[in-house]
C-alpha cells in the first residue's frame, strides 16, 4: 500500500488514497500503522475518497482504531495532498466527513499549498448533540468530579465531542493522568477529546490536547476551534485568536457574522513509502 505521512501543527497521520489503495479493514490497519516502533507511526490513518456530492471524501480513524466523526488538521492536509498530487486543480474544495460538508481554501505558494484555511463550520453547545449526558442548555464552565478533585468543563462539539478546561497555568498539569480520567468520564456516552487552555491574553492561548483514541497529540485542530469557542463563551478572549499547540500555531476565528469557526494553519508532507499489508 502506498502511503503519505503529513502533519499539521504535529497531529500526524497516514495519509492514503482511496481512490487507488482498497483498504478492507480500516480500523485494523489504523492500529498497526500508528505504531510508533513496529508500525509507520502517527497518531491514526487517514482515508481520501472519492464522494458522490462533494470534490472528495475523509474517514479518519485513530490510533486507537476508532473512527473519528471530524479531524481538522487532516482537512488541512487533504487539501495538501489532492493539489500538490494533482488529483485537482482548484483552491476551493468541499469535504465530505462524518460531521457534514467542510470548504477548504488552499494558499499556494511556489505551485505548492502550504496553508490551508478551514470553515469548520458551526460550534454545537447543546448537550444531547455532544453528546454529554446532561440536562442542561449548554454546558459552560460546569463542575466535575474527577475522584477526589473537581474541574469545570465547557462541552463544544465540531462534529466531534470536547471538554475544555481553563487553568491558570499549564505547568501543573499532568496530562496522562488527567487526559484519560476525562476521557472515559462517564458523562460521556461516546468518550471525549479535552483540552487543557491557558488564556495568555484576550487574543493568545496556549493548549494541549488529550485525544479520544490517540491520547495526548501535538495538536488538534477542532480541539483549537473549541477551545476558541469555549473562551469566548467564558468571556475569556476576542473572537479572533492564537492557539498555541505543541506542535505549532493555529489561526482560529469564530466568527459574528455567520457563526462559522475558520482555522487557518499549516499542512506539511513528511515522507512517502510503502506499507507491506
Ligand atoms: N486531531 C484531530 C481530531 C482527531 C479526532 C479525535 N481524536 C476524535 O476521536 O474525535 C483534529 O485535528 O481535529
Amino acid at each position: 500500500m502506498k502511503f503519505t505521512k503529513m502533519q499539521g501543527a504535529g497531529n500526524d497521520y497516514v495519509y492514503v488514497n482511496g481512490f487507488v489503495e482498497q483498504i478492507e479493514d480500516p480500523a485494523t490497519l489504523a492500529t498497526a500503522i500508528s505504531n510508533r516502533h513496529f508500525g509507520i507511526g502517527s497518531d491514526g490513518l487517514v482515508l481520501i475518497l472519492p464522494s458522490e456530492t462533494c470534490d472528495f471524501r475523509m474517514r479518519m480513524f485513530n490510533s486507537d482504531g476508532s473512527e473519528s466523526e471530524m479531524c481538522g488538521n487532516a482537512t488541512r492536509c487533504i487539501g495538501k495532498f489532492v493539489y500538490d498530487k494533482g488529483l485537482t486543480d482548484k483552491t476551493e474544495l468541499t469535504l465530505e466527513t462524518l460531521a457534514g460538508v467542510k470548504h477548504l481554501t488552499l494558499n499556494i505558494e511556489n505551485g505548492k499549498v502550504n496553508s490551508v484555511r478551514v470553515d469548520m463550520g458551526e460550534p454545537i453547545l447543546a448537550p444531547k448533540q455532544i453528546p454529554i449526558n446532561l440536562d442542561e442548555t449548554s454546558v459552560i464552565n460546569y463542575p466535575i468530579a474527577l475522584e477526589s478533585r473537581k474541574v469545570n468543563i465547557t462541552a463544544v462539539s465540531m462534529g466531534n465531542p470536547h471538554a475544555v478546561i481553563f487553568m491558570d497555568s499549564l505547568e501543573e498539569l499532568d496530562i496522562q493522568k488527567s487526559g484519560p480520567k476525562v476521557e472515559h468520564h462517564p458523562l460521556f456516552p461516546r468518550r471525549t477529546n479535552t483540552e487543557f487552555a491557558q488564556v495568555i491574553s484576550p487574543t493568545h492561548i496556549k493548549m494541549r490536547v488529550w485525544e479520544r483514541g490517540a491520547g495526548e497529540t501535538l495538536a488538534c485542530g477542532t480541539g483549537a476551534c473549541a477551545t476558541a469557542v469555549a473562551a469566548v463563551l467564558n468571556g475569556k478572549t476576542e473572537r479572533k485568536v492564537t492557539l498555541e499547540l505543541l506542535g505549532g500555531n493555529l489561526e482560529i476565528e469564530w466568527s459574528e457574522a455567520d457563526n462559522h469557526v475558520y482555522m487557518t494553519g499549516p499542512a506539511v508532507t513528511v515522507f512517502e513509502g510503502e506499507y507491506l499489508l
